[in-house]
This record gives C-alpha cells, sequence and structure tokens, in this order.
C-alpha cells in the first residue's frame, strides 16, 4: 500500500486553543525550574530490559551527585524489585531529595505504594488518571463526570494515608496529580478535575499541591502546548497554592521546545530523562534542557562537568547508547571534522585565550564560532574538538600537532602538511587519529625517528673572523658516510646553505624562516620551521627542534636535505 496522497482523511490537523492575548511569547526564561528525574520510572518502564536493583541504585546515587533533588524512583506496586528499591530510595536519599512514586488510581496499588515510602523524609505520591476522551473512552469506558469522581476519590484516599495519619507524620508528604493525556483533554475539562483533586488534597503556599500537565504523547506544536499551559496556569484558582508541572513527550521531536515555551507560559517545574530516554521517542532530555540554560548564562543547578560519566551511567543501565548527535552529550557534537568549521574554531580558541590572558583569566564571553558552550565546561577536552578525515583542512591538522606536539606551524607550512594529510585520509578512507598525524608528521619532515635518515647532523663549529661574516664547519653523515662541509654566509643558516650549495650541489634559498620555544622552562628546546625555495620555484619545509636554537635551525636545513633526498 502506498503512502496516502490526502493524509486528512485519516489524521486530524490538531485543534489550536483560543488565547489571542497570550502572554507567553514575549517572556524570556531567567531560572532553571523544578527538576524532576524521572529516568528510574517512565524511563525504566519503557526499556527493553529494566534496570536491575543495582543499576538502579547506580543511576539513583548520580542523579543525587549530580543535584537532582525530586527523584520519581518507581512504580512500586509493580513488581517487587520496584517497591525493594523504593525502599532503598527511601533509606538512602539525603533529607533534601524527595522521594516520587507513581502509582494508577486503584486503591490497593496506592495501599501498596504508600507503603513502600513509610519512613521517607520527603515523599511525593503520584497519581495519574485518564482524562482526554480518547483515553477515558477507549481504554476505561469512564464519562468526564466518573473519571473526576475517582480522582478526587483516590486523591482523598491518598490524603488520609499520608498527611492526614499521624504515624506517618515524620515525613513530609506532597501530592502530584497527572491528568493523562492533558495536552489531548479540553482544558475546561482539565480545569474542573483539577479543581476538584486540589480541593480533596488541601494544599498550601508553602507545600503546593503538583499538577503534572503531560504530553503522555506530543501531539501539536509547541506554541499550541505553551498556549494549554498558559490557559492552565491562568485560569486554575489559587495559583499560589499549585506547582505546574510539564511531563513533554518527543513524538514530534519537540519535547525540548515545548519545555522551554512551557516555561515561559507558567510552568514551574519539569520531569524528563537524561538524554530523553522514556516511552517511544523519550521524555524530554534534562541535560538538554538544563546545558541550555546554561549556554544563556543561567545555572541549571545541576552540574554536568564530568558529562562523561553521566553518560557511563546511562548507558550502562538503560543498555541503550547515546545518539553520536545526541546535543551537548554526543560523541560528535563538540567536534569538527570539516576544515571550514576547523579553522573558525582553531581561530576562536586563539581568540578566546588570547582575551583571557590580557583580561588575567576572568570574565570573558564565550563568542567562539560553531561551539555553543565551550567544551570543557562539560568536561570535554580539546582532543575531541577537531578530528581529521579528509573533508578537513589545514587549521584542523595544524590543530592536532599543536594540541599533540607542541609545535605551532606557521601558515605556509600548515598548507604543505594538510597536502600529506589529504593524502593519506583520501587513502585510508576513514578518520586519521592523533597519532596516526603525529606519525604522518615525522615521516613528513624526517623528524623524531629513532632509525636515522639519509642526512644526519654529527657536528659543526661557527666561527665569525671578520665582521658581518660568519664561517661554518659541518659534519655530516650521508647514507652511513662521513663528510665535512664548510661555507660562509652573513649568518649561521646562509653559512649553512652556501656549504650545502658549494660541496653538495644543493641551491637552498632560505624564504622563511620561524621559531618558538617549545615549553616554558630553561630547560625548554626550541622549534624552527625554514622554508627554502628550490630553482625550479618549489618550496620544501623543514623542520627542526633542539635544546639549541641554532642547532634547530641546522636540523631543520637537515630536514629539508631528507625531503629533497626521499622525495626525487
Ligand atoms: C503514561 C504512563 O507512563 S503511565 C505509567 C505506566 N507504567 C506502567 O504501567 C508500569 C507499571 N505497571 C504495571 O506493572 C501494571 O500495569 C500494574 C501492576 C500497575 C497493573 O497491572 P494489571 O492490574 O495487570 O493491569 P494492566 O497492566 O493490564 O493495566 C490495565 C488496567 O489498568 C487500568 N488503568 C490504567 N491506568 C489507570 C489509572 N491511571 N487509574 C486506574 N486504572 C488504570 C486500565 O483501565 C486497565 O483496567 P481493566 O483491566 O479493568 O481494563
Ligand atoms: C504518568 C504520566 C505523567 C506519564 O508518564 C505520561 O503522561 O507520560
Amino acid at each position: 500500500m502506498p503512502m496516502l496522497e490526502d493524509p486528512s482523511v485519516k489524521y486530524d490537523a490538531f485543534p489550536p486553543i483560543h488565547l489571542p492575548n497570550r502572554q507567553w511569547p514575549s517572556k524570556v526564561l531567567k531560572k532553571a525550574p523544578r527538576w524532576l528525574s524521572t529516568d528510574l520510572r517512565d524511563g525504566n518502564q519503557s526499556l527493553p530490559d529494566p534496570m536491575t536493583f543495582e543499576e538502579k541504585k547506580a543511576y539513583f546515587h548520580k542523579l543525587v551527585d549530580i543535584g537532582y533533588k525530586e527523584i520519581e524512583v518507581a512504580f512500586p506496586s509493580a513488581s517487587q524489585v520496584d517497591f525493594d528499591f523504593t525502599r532503598y530510595a527511601v533509606e538512602n536519599a539525603p533529607e533534601d531529595v524527595t522521594i516520587q512514586v507513581l502509582s494508577q488510581c486503584r486503591e490497593e496499588l496506592i495501599r501498596r505504594t504508600v507503603e513502600s515510602l513509610k519512613g521517607a523524609h520527603s515523599a511525593t505520591v503520584h497519581l495519574y488518571l485518564a482524562t482526554s476522551d480518547c483515553f477515558r473512552n477507549v481504554v476505561f469506558g469512564l464519562s468526564q463526570e466518573e473519571s473526576k469522581q475517582v480522582a478526587v476519590k483516590m486523591t482523598k484516599l491518598v490524603r488520609e494515608l499520608t498527611k492526614n495519619d499521624p504515624s506517618q507524620s515524620a515525613t513530609n508528604w506532597h501530592y502530584e496529580f497527572s491528568p493523562e493525556t492533558f495536552s489531548d483533554t479540553n482544558p475546561d475539562y482539565v480545569l474542573e478535575v483539577c479543581e476538584a483533586v486540589k480541593a480533596a488534597w488541601e494544599p498550601s503556599v508553602e507545600n503546593p499541591i503538583i499538577f503534572n500537565l503531560p504530553a503522555t504523547v506530543e501531539m501539536s506544536t509547541p506554541n499550541v502546548y505553551a498556549d494549554q499551559i498558559e490557559y492552565f496556569a491562568t485560569h486554575i484558582s489559587e495559583r499560589e497554592k499549585v506547582c505546574i508541572s510539564l511531563h513533554p513527550h518527543n513524538d514530534r521531536g519537540c519535547a525540548v521546545a515545548a519545555s522551554e515555551l512551557g516555561q515561559l507560559a507558567g510552568a514551574d517545574r519539569i520531569e524528563g530523562c537524561l538524554f530523553g530516554n522514556g516511552e517511544r521517542t523519550g521524555n524530554v532530555d534534562l541535560v538538554t534542557l538544563g546545558l541550555n540554560l546554561y549556554s544563556q548564562g543561567i545555572s541549571p543547578k545541576i552540574d554536568f562537568l564530568d558529562l562523561n560519566s553521566i553518560i557511563d551511567i546511562v548507558e550502562r543501565c538503560n543498555k541503550i547508547r547515546v545518539p553520536e548527535r545526541a546535543p551537548y552529550g554526543g560523541s560528535l557534537v563538540v567536534c569538527a571534522f570539516s576544515g571550514s568549521h576547523q579553522d573558525a574554531i582553531k581561530k576562536g580558541f586563539n581568540n578566546y585565550s588570547n582575551q583571557l590572558a590580557e583580561s588575567g583569566n576572568k570574565n570573558v564571553k564565550w563568542k567562539l564560532p560553531y561551539l555553543p558552550i565551550d567544551p570543557t565546561d562539560i568536561g570535554r577536552t580539546y582532543e575531541a574538538i577537531i578530528r581529521i578525515n579528509s573533508q578537513s583542512g589545514k587549521g584542523g591538522s595544524a590543530w592536532v600537532i599543536l594540541k599533540n606536539m607542541g609545535l605551532d606551524l606557521p601558515r605556509p607550512l600548515q598548507v604543505d602538511y594538510s597536502k600529506a594529510v589529504q593524502a593519506q585520509a583520501e587513502e585510508k578512507g576513514l578518520e586519521l587519529t592523533n597519532a596516526e598525524l603525529c606519525v604522518l608528521f615525522e615521516k613528513t619532515y624526517y623528524v623524531g625517528s629513532e632509525t636515522p635518515y639519509a642526512y644526519e647532523l654529527v657536528d659543526y663549529s661557527v666561527t665569525s673572523a671578520k665582521a658581518g661574516v660568519r664561517s661554518i664547519s659541518v659534519d655530516l653523515r650521508i647514507e652511513g658516510q662521513a663528510k665535512t662541509i664548510a661555507g660562509a654566509g652573513n649568518g649561521p643558516i646562509s653559512a649553512f646553505s652556501n656549504a650545502v650549495e658549494k660541496d653538495l650541489g644543493i641551491s637552498i634559498d632560505v624564504k622563511h624562516y620561524h621559531e618558538h620555544s617549545l615549553g616554558e622552562d630553561s630547560n625548554s628546546k626550541a622549534a624552527t620551521y625554514i622554508g627554502a625555495v628550490l630553482k625550479d620555484g618549489l618550496t620544501v619545509w623543514g623542520v627542526g627542534i633542539h635544546e639549541d636554537v641554532s642547532q634547530a635551525s641546522f636540523l631543520s636545513l637537515i630536514s629539508i636535505l631528507n625531503n629533497l633526498h626521499y622525495k626525487k
């Protein structure tokens, strides 16, 4: 069967809500919301292989360590593991962490759920019930009034078993109610149910009731969801006794946008999972939301510095890989292969470090091409940022050589080296590793090998017999044979070139000379780069590294001789 030519015979467009005075489009996010991690509940229930007790434990402690203060740990009435894990969380949670658990609106399940929370410092009982026409009619066969009555009755039961029970007074009890699926429910009916639930729970300003407004299935554009949230937030009574929570799923790929617009529209709290695990396409990704805030200068109050260790836990316990392109965390998102990106990033880093140096290392605004946040803020190192394949340019390979060998190649040498890199990348057809690039550099410029190359520098002496003239005598080994050459010039390099031309018959016209020190202490070495023009107009490069700067430049000339020897 082909796809439908006219899908409207099967699918209706989602009806927008009438909200001509909407305020959210002019608002700006200014602070982090309350976060609720539902990794161990919604995330876990959607896994092919749910987490083991040990995996839940490791995940839970990671969530606590990085700063989540509200964690939905289980559906305790679902299984013994869930019940036992809730007990573990209750007994091991720090006092400032609230343990949340979920239950259907069924008495026996609620009793078991509350039992699992006995002795918690702070706990949230979370009930959900179908309110949308589709869910009520198809799944439950309940009328609107019947659904509302169930919600009220079960809320009263939770109240009786928790905050009204004197034997439970050691716990700070909270209550969350989710009309499912909020985003597909008539907004006035949602309000009617939530008003009735609120009256049954009787929240206070200090301990508000949480109304979680899930996009159980994401069905509309995020602006429509934001309108729905603003409508709820501006029509619910005693707003100060209500915490509005969002629970967006990602069926249309817009959960992050829906959460952000929903916060502009009045939401106080967001429920989601690290890297967007959860039913079908997942819950909203808490990492993206947190780091989106961070990139706008707002602390998410969650510590993502060691993002790699978070990824390790997520991948190990979910048994699902974090995709390479996942915002912030994906292995490919803080790196660039393409030449123009690498060039811009390299220049950006230079500019940034200059600004840091000028300002004494403080308060420099991050403005780097292609990198929305500083990778080091999430524990990423430079190695990951620039990676080399056949799409790369000179800037990228020069960056790798700088970061791995400390060699700051002059621009024309970058061009020269990138030709060798390009040839190697095309031949290999795959990415070149940093180690491969360093070896290629050494081979291209005949430096750093254990086995001797054709030309070796054995010794030299420079004398200055009359003003402005330097004489040089150089002991070489050429393919194992000792040879001494001599020449003169107005400096040591020109004297060396003169000796090479006179005694070896090789004309080297030095056109480029660059040097810098390697390292900062007094034992540091010098790196010199010499570009010489041959008779046919071609430029050949040599690289020399030595403690003594003169010897480093002679080694550069030897590097040129080797270059000519092997490439002729
Ligand atoms: C949107 C969400 O993510 S909601 C959370 C979903 N998570 C889970 O379901 C994971 C844990 N669930 C479970 O382990 C099981 O479903 C249990 C233990 C809760 C219940 O198991 P069972 O009693 O066998 O019921 P089952 O799994 O078939 O659930 C369907 C029944 O629950 C009812 N139900 C579903 N949601 C609710 C609700 N919120 N309140 C009351 N009843 C509900 C359905 O109407 C159906 O009842 P029926 O059998 O009378 O038609
Ligand atoms: C229980 C509710 C909040 C839920 O998971 C959903 O609607 O997706």
